[in-house]
């Protein structure tokens, strides 16, 4: 595993996971994202920030399928899942997990997760996802609390039970809506580790995050909004070192990295 505070290293180019096409939202008046384009690697850690009110949320309920696009077009392991609904999307392989963590509080952790693998996965049996729940509270550090109910867990813990309960559907590509928010340092730390551990078990994981060391410390590469478009990408260091990235935050240097 890389050193928090290392630059992690470049993925290989494999094949696409997800590739936007000029995709566009508007809102009556306002072009919410406007014709944004890129692509995604499999394996890959991708991450897009962005000034507040940059569009970053709403191009992600583009991606989920919260939303159709005003225009543009959207492939999902080479599949055009422009129109497809959320569920479509999540059988395709894309699965989301939210910032605000919404369990079922009064059922217990493991009964969490496995009603993420029944509902999320077609053909899936009653005892098949209660063995995947198991497994997967394993990977994300949750077998201690497995018969806790959900409202008995502190945050950190929910951020991984949101986690468990995304992966419960089987995504090839996950998709992150700032879960590191409100975490305490040593907490997002952790919260990175596990991020990393989801892709290294070969998920491609695309997040929204305003955290900069947390996005130092995970992207492969960096996607910048600003004003519904696609102001830079590449490594944290190089859109870290754009002056339109700089200027965008503020205009300062302080701006970005507060
Ligand atoms: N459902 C909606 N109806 C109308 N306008 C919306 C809607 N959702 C978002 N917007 C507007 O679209 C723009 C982009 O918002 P969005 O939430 O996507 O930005 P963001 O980059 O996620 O911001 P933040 O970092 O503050 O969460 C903003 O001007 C916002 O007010």
């Amino acid at each position: 595993m890389t050193a928090v505070g290392v630059q992690p290293s470049a993925v290989g180019r494999g094949d696409v996971v997800l590739r936007a096409d000029g995709l566009s939202k508007r809102f009556g008046g306002l072009l919410a994202v406007q014709n944004v384009s890129f692509s995604q690697y499999d394996g890959e850690i991708l991450a897009v920030i962005g000034p507040n009110g940059a569009g970053k949320t709403t191009l992600l309920n583009l991606l989920s399928g919260v939303y159709r696009p005003s225009s543009g077009r959207l492939h999902l392991l080479g599949r055009d899942v422009t129109q497809e609904p959320m569920e479509a999307r999540c059988h395709a392989g894309l699965g989301r997990a939210f910032q605000i963590v919404r369990p079922f509080p009064e059922m217990t952790v493991h009964e969490n997760v496995t009603v993420g693998a029944l509902f999320g996965t077609r053909g899936t049996t009653l005892g098949q996802a209660r063995e995947r729940a198991y497994d997967l509270l394993e990977r994300t550090g949750l077998a201690a609390h497995a018969d806790k109910e959900a409202h008995e867990l502190t945050l950190l813990q929910d951020k991984r039970l949101e986690v468990a309960r995304a992966l419960a559907t089987q995504p090839r590509v996950l998709l992150l809506d700032e879960v590191m928010a409100g975490l305490r340092p040593g907490e997002a730390q952790e919260a990175v580790g596990l991020v990393r551990s989801v892709r290294d078990s070969g998920v491609s994981v695309l997040f929204i995050e305003h955290i900069m060391p947390v996005v130092r410390d995970l992207a492969d590469r960096v996607v910048v909004m600003d004003q519904g478009q696609v102001l830079a990408e590449g490594t944290y260091h190089e859109v870290t070192a754009n002056p339109q990235v700089v200027a965008a935050y503020l205009g300062t240097e302080e701006g970005l990295h507060a």
